[in-house]
């Protein structure tokens, strides 16, 4: 026994003399170097090759690491019992799994079996970098056999970056990204500053009649839905939406139920914030599929004036080829560099096609404010009137807020109740102040929430009517009719009912026209 212990000690210090002689001989860079050989000479006898994805892409982060990370988690990797790394990501509610370093793990597509492993080490110089680096270096390197490499790339990875954007969908809460910070870009070179979006309104929450409601719905259904239906007609997968109406009817609220309800982020859009038509573009470019790109009170953000109202310019603008101003030229000459034709470009001029299914929103007090380019077929498939609180809708509001339930309620005396469907379309109240007598008023108990309504809508019903009669006397008769003219809710109940008021009448999109004016 004494000798196999003397033997295994000379033993170990000669191997040990052997590696200090072949350090001393041999330097580290030559080491590397015979093994990169050796690697590429089995590598070239293997039946398999390798992709190797790595966390960054140089700049910035490799996109496909995150999908190849998020897809593993999911898919793959619960089923393989693979040791996990579990994670939450920014701004998620919900934990996702990850595969741990130097782990395994196997996958099929299409009937291949493809093998991912997730390599971990350490950085050894981080050398100059622009930006702080991690101590380690991460990738996953994908293995699959030689004979299915034409069969499966780059369809896998198609589907991994599909399938990753869909979990980070379902498990991430929803987004509300805002170009805030006058162009500047954060670390990633992103213009946008991402908050988690979480706003209650929903279709159901939301006051307005039922049925402009259920078609506002089928209709982003039929979006959401209609990837083919794009294809085939050889549209982009866009759709615009024109909000219009007073203060306090549900513009943003709507916004807010359609982003709940498609599951989509929401890019609220600050025009004042863009200086160039350039800038705009860059903008859009940097926004994701699935999202609403908002642009709130458009009338106010930029100088969207009729054309052929615009001020003179100090230089001549270019006159385009049907005869009306460039507005590149007048906007430039005028001191403003976003001008309105740079806008219809970000909504259905050639960029608009940059990224997929993406729903464009502009909100307005005004619509008579807008010119016609931005109203004409085509460009905002839908127009929809948010209208001063009728009686359906504030049936809706009385069952959110004091949880009336209707006829079955027996509590509100019915004199009540038809006292409101008499006055209330007279009052011309908004939702919004609606919302806010009966918050006031829901600790009293339902009645008297809804008399104490009844005699707001009452009082304010009864003081329009002196004040028309008063501008009336007063000679303003005229301009009284005009204002109502242009924006009137008895106008918006007419165009629900399926006035076309955009002067689009040319028959060009039946689809979109079929559904336009809600
Ligand atoms: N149609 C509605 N259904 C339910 N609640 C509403 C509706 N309209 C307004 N409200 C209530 O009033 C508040 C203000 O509404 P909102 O901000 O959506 O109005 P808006 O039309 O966007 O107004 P503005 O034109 O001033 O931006 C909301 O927080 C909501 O509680
Ligand atoms: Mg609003």
């Amino acid at each position: 026994m004494r000798e196999y212990w003397t033997a295994l000690a000379s033993l170990m210090g000669a191997l040990a003399f052997m590696q200090g002689l072949l350090h001393a001989v041999f330097p580290a860079e030559l080491r590397a170097a015979v093994a990169r050989l050796l690697g590429r000479l089995t590598r070239g006898f293997s039946p398999y090759c390798y992709f190797d994805v790595t966390e960054t892409d140089g700049m910035s982060n490799n996109e496909i690491y995150d999908a190849v990370q998020l897809y593993l988690s999911s898919t793959a990797a619960p089923s393989s019992g693979a040791r996990l790394s579990l994670t939450r990501p920014h701004n998620a509610t919900s934990f996702t799994f990850g595969l741990a370093a130097s782990d395994r793990v196997v996958d099929a597509f299409r009937g291949a079996a493809v093998t991912w492993e997730h390599v971990v080490a350490p950085r050894q110089s981080p050398g100059f970098s622009w930006r702080p680096l991690p101590d380690e270096k991460r990738r996953f390197t994908l293995r699959i056999r030689r004979g299915d490499r034409d069969k499966l790339l780059p369809a896998y990875l198609d589907h991994i970056l599909a399938s990753a954007q869909e979990i980070r969908r379902r498990s991430q809460d929803r987004l509300l990204y805002t170009n805030a910070r006058g162009g500047a870009m954060d670390a990633r070179g992103l213009p946008w500053d991402p908050v988690p979006f979480k706003h209650p309104s929903t279709f159901d929450t939301l006051a307005m009649d039922p049925e402009r409601k259920e078609s506002i719905k089928a209709d982003l259904r039929d979006f959401a839905d209609g990837s083919a239906f794009y294809e085939r007609t050889g549209r982009a997968w866009k759709r615009g939406y024109l909000l219009y109406g007073p203060p306090g009817t549900g513009k943003s609220s709507m916004i807010a139920a359609m982003a709940n309800f498609l599951g989509y982020d929401v890019y609220d859009l600050e025009l004042t914030e863009v200086s160039s038509n350039a800038e705009l573009r860059k903008l859009l470019m940097k926004t994701t599929s699935k999202s609403i790109i908002v642009i709130e009170d458009i009338d106010c953000s930029v100088d969207l004036t009729n054309r052929a109202a615009l001020p003179p310019a100090p230089t001549k603008p270019r006159p385009s080829m049907d005869g009306t101003v460039d507005q590149d030229a007048a906007g430039a000459a005028s001191g403003r560099s976003i001008t309105l034709s740079g806008l219809l470009n970000f909504t259905d001029g050639l960029w608009s096609c940059c990224g997929s299914e993406r729903i464009f929103v502009f909100t307005t007090n005004h619509i008579e404010k807008l010119d016609p380019a931005l109203l004409r077929s085509g460009r905002m498939d839908m127009h929809v009137f948010m209208s001063y609180c009728s009686f359906p809708a504030l049936k809706i509001l009385l069952k959110n807020y004091l949880c009336f339930q209707g006829d079955a309620d027996d509590d509100c005396g019915a004199e009540v109740m038809s006292g409101l469907e008499e006055w209330i379309d007279a009052a011309e109240i908004t939702p919004a102040d609606v919302s806010e007598v009966l918050i006031k008023n829901r600790r009293n108990g339902k009645r008297q929430a809804m008399e104490e309504l009844l005699d707001t809508i009452k009082a304010r019903a009864e003081k329009r009517r002196g004040d028309t009669a008063a501008t009336r006397k007063d000679g303003g008769g005229e301009e009284e009719e005009e204002k109502r003219a242009l924006g009137s809710p008895k106008e918006g109940k007419e165009q629900a009912a399926g006035k076309d008021s955009c002067g689009d009448g040319d028959g060009q999109d039946e689809e979109t026209d079929a559904k336009k004016q809600l």
